[in-house]
């Protein structure tokens, strides 16, 4: 079982800074985090509510921008003035008023003066102060009103830098240009880490001083005639064909759900863990009257974790099946480390969704702003394809079958809309704290009598193995950077693609150092070559530590990953309290990176299914809409085409703490 990840050292203040003055601690915060750890992990929890959850369910339609000219624009602009200033505010007591102010505020900073004080109040009233229906209201009716529509977005802009790069082909150098992105509105922003180092978490900002960027392939990253001309799949066969296939799983659910209690389990009763060992956590968990977590604390390995009951970093481990060696991901559930989650869901193939059956949990975690859509979605968002769901504690509900199936409808319909394929889904009744139906057909006499199905050995047992992609340019993502044992450090992370060799040269990152290879091992095993799918970690040498951070990628030299500030993307938006706008603040997930954001220009919205441009330029995104926008870092990032990559053509978008969208990227600028 290995844990390397360095979140721990992360200062998620600076990533979310300011949110905790403006929103303060929930009880649930007293209960779930200390406030030291609140300051170091704590997301929004408020703005949580409006979390993909509800995305599914709800279908709006985009409200979009025509052209329009000035004097139309500042005709309905006087006219909205006179109108607000000869409107007397209805007479409301406090409770409303408050409410009230804050709607009028919100509808403020999204459409600025253009719209009447009286129109906003009387919707508001209208839609009982749902800001969503409100905004939905009043954009749709003053899109309606004329082609030529009259908002005026009241905020002007901050200034953002744009370094343009490209990328593969030999490039001029990086420019550096001011330009001022218009903002819609604003939103607490994250704050730029003042170092790469400090976060750990972000692309280097030095490119390199005589501009790494322009240098060619060919011109500079010259490589061995080995590497050169290796043949990658006869390379694989030679090394892997005696051994068993590999998968990596990941297990997600909303907190609580019983995740690391069922893995804990499972490994027991795989041998895995030894009765001494097991022994010890139920004497340990025993002390302190936690005895229900014994099995969690196989996964559950920190103090912290142990003290608090929940798990809040991505532990790892084993398991063999007959056919398969399975590496074990074991999520956080709880909100506040969803960035955790969704590193651990890059590295996976497959997924096991953890369900908690018992009656108004299951409720809770599904329903009422939970976190099983949202893993769900995460997971699909981010490429794994095959699912299996675990009704979890079944023993709650006596072995309910009609429980089950209650639970099962639900899922299928919302996880066939959230893309998976009804046949590469599965359903397994289980308890992961009794055992029942985890590795051997089940026993329960009141399970038994309608269940005759597979245990979930069974099911990991025939999880397809997804192909490598061995025939393409290396490129690995980074997730863990650490302190080696002799005079290097290693870096962990997944080889999403091609293959890696003792003694190859390779680039870092966006700043596209030349590094050689020094080590390779996985699974704490030495090896001379690494393939696409495989899980390592690499010692690097004649390389600076400060030009490698979590999230950026080891490329090939021959065939560099494209380094970029802007891109464009085909996004699906999630449920959204604030429509998206021009110069909208996201933080951007890539695989492990998140680095800060703007999306810098909506260039259509386009027809979900059909993929057809409904409208060019739209004036804002609203909930469950898809649309193509270009996106612009702060930073240089590397970053492919889906369609060259997909593994590293997928990007998330998220705003404090909230995923409020997931996309493919199409376009390199
Ligand atoms: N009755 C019953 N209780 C269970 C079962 N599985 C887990 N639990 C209990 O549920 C609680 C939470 O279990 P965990 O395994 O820590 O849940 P988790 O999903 O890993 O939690 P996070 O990782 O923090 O999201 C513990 O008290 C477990 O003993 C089960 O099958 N039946």
């Amino acid at each position: 079982m290995s844990r390397h990840r360095i979140v721990r050292t992360m200062d998620y203040n600076d990533e979310y800074d300011g949110y905790d003055d403006v929103y303060g601690h929930s009880v649930d915060d007293d209960h779930c985090i200390s406030p030291t750890d609140a300051q170091q992990w704590l997301y929004d929890r408020e703005r949580g509510r409006q979390s993909i959850s509800a995305f599914i369910s709800k279908n709006k339609d985009i409200k979009e921008e025509g052209e329009h000219d000035e004097d139309d624009e500042d005709e309905a602009y006087e006219k909205a003035r006179r109108d607000s200033e000869s409107f007397q505010m209805p007479e409301l007591d406090e409770m409303e008023q408050a409410k009230l102010s804050s709607c009028v505020d919100e509808v403020r900073s999204v459409v600025g003066d253009a719209v009447s004080e009286r129109r906003i109040v009387e919707t508001s009233m209208k839609f009982d102060y749902d800001i969503q229906k409100i905004l939905d209201e009043i954009l749709n009716e003053e899109t309606k009103k004329s082609d030529k529509p009259a908002l005026r977005p009241k905020v002007p802009v901050p200034i953002a830098a744009t370094i343009v790069k490209s990328a593969s082909k030999p490039t001029p150098p990086a420019k550096i240009s001011l330009k001022e992105p218009r903002r819609g509105f604003e939103i607490a922003s994250p704050k730029l880490p003042s170092s790469p180092v400090v976060s750990g978490r972000n692309t280097p900002v030095d490119v390199g001083g005589d501009n790494d960027l322009s240098r060619t392939a060919a011109s500079v990253f010259k490589v061995s005639k080995d590497q050169a001309q290796r043949n990658a799949q006869q390379l694989y066969e030679k090394e892997r064909s005696d051994q068993k296939s590999h998968i990596h799983m990941i297990v997600i659910g909303h907190v609580d759900a019983g995740k690391s209690t069922l893995m804990g389990h499972l490994l027991y009763d795989t041998g895995n863990v030894s009765q001494r060992v097991m022994h010890k956590h139920e004497q340990e968990s025993k002390k302190l009257g936690k005895q229900s977590f014994m099995y969690a604390w196989v996964l559950d390995e920190t103090g912290e974790e142990r003290a608090r009951g929940i798990t809040m970093d991505v532990g790892q481990s084993r398991i063999e099946t007959k056919t398969k060696i399975v590496t074990l991901l074991d999520a956080p559930g709880h909100k506040d480390f969803i960035p955790n989650m969704i590193s651990g869901a890059t590295q996976a193939d497959v997924a096991l969704l953890v369900v908690d059956s018992t009656r108004g949990e299951f409720e809770s975690g599904f329903e009422l702003g939970g976190q099983t859509r949202e893993h769900a979605i995460l997971v699909r968002s981010l490429g794994v394809n095959q699912l299996g769901v675990v009704i979890n504690k079944l023993d709650t509900v006596g072995w309910s079958q009609e429980r089950f199936t209650e639970i099962v409808t639900k899922l299928k319909s919302f996880l066939k809309q959230a893309g998976f394929k009804e046949s590469d889904v599965s359903f397994t009744p289980c308890s992961g704290l009794t055992g029942e139906n985890l590795t051997k057909k089940a026993q329960e006499a009141a399970l038994t009598s309608w269940y005759s199905g597979r245990p979930l050995l069974d099911v990991i047992e025939n999880f397809k193995i997804p192909e490598r992609a061995l025939d393409r340019p290396l490129r690995m993502s980074v997730s863990d950077i650490y302190k080696g044992t002799g005079s290097g450090f290693c870096i962990s992370g997944r080889v999403e693609t091609g293959v890696m060799c003792v003694n190859d040269k390779v680039l870092v990152g966006a700043s596209r150092e030349q590094a050689q290879v020094k080590s390779l091992t996985m699974d704490e095993f030495p090896q001379t070559s690494v393939f696409a799918g495989d899980q390592i970690s690499v010692t690097l040498a004649g390389v600076d530590i400060n030009n490698i951070t979590v999230g950026c990628i080891i490329s090939d030299p021959q065939t560099p990953i494209p380094v970029t500030t802007r891109f464009q993307a085909r996004i699906i938006v999630f449920s959204v309290k604030v429509p998206i706008t021009m110069g909208f603040p996201v933080l951007l997930h890539h695989q492990s990176l998140i680095e800060p954001a703007v999306v810098c220009k909506l260039t259509a919205s386009i027809h979900k299914s059909t993929g057809e441009v409904v409208k060019k330029k739209p004036r804002c995104l609203g909930s469950n809409s898809c649309a193509l926008v270009e996106l612009e870092t702060s930073r240089p990032i590397c970053i492919e085409r889906y369609a060259d990559f997909k593994e590293l053509g997928r990007v998330m978008l998220r705003v404090a703490g909230v995923t409020i969208a997931a996309g493919m990227v199409t376009k390199i600028r």
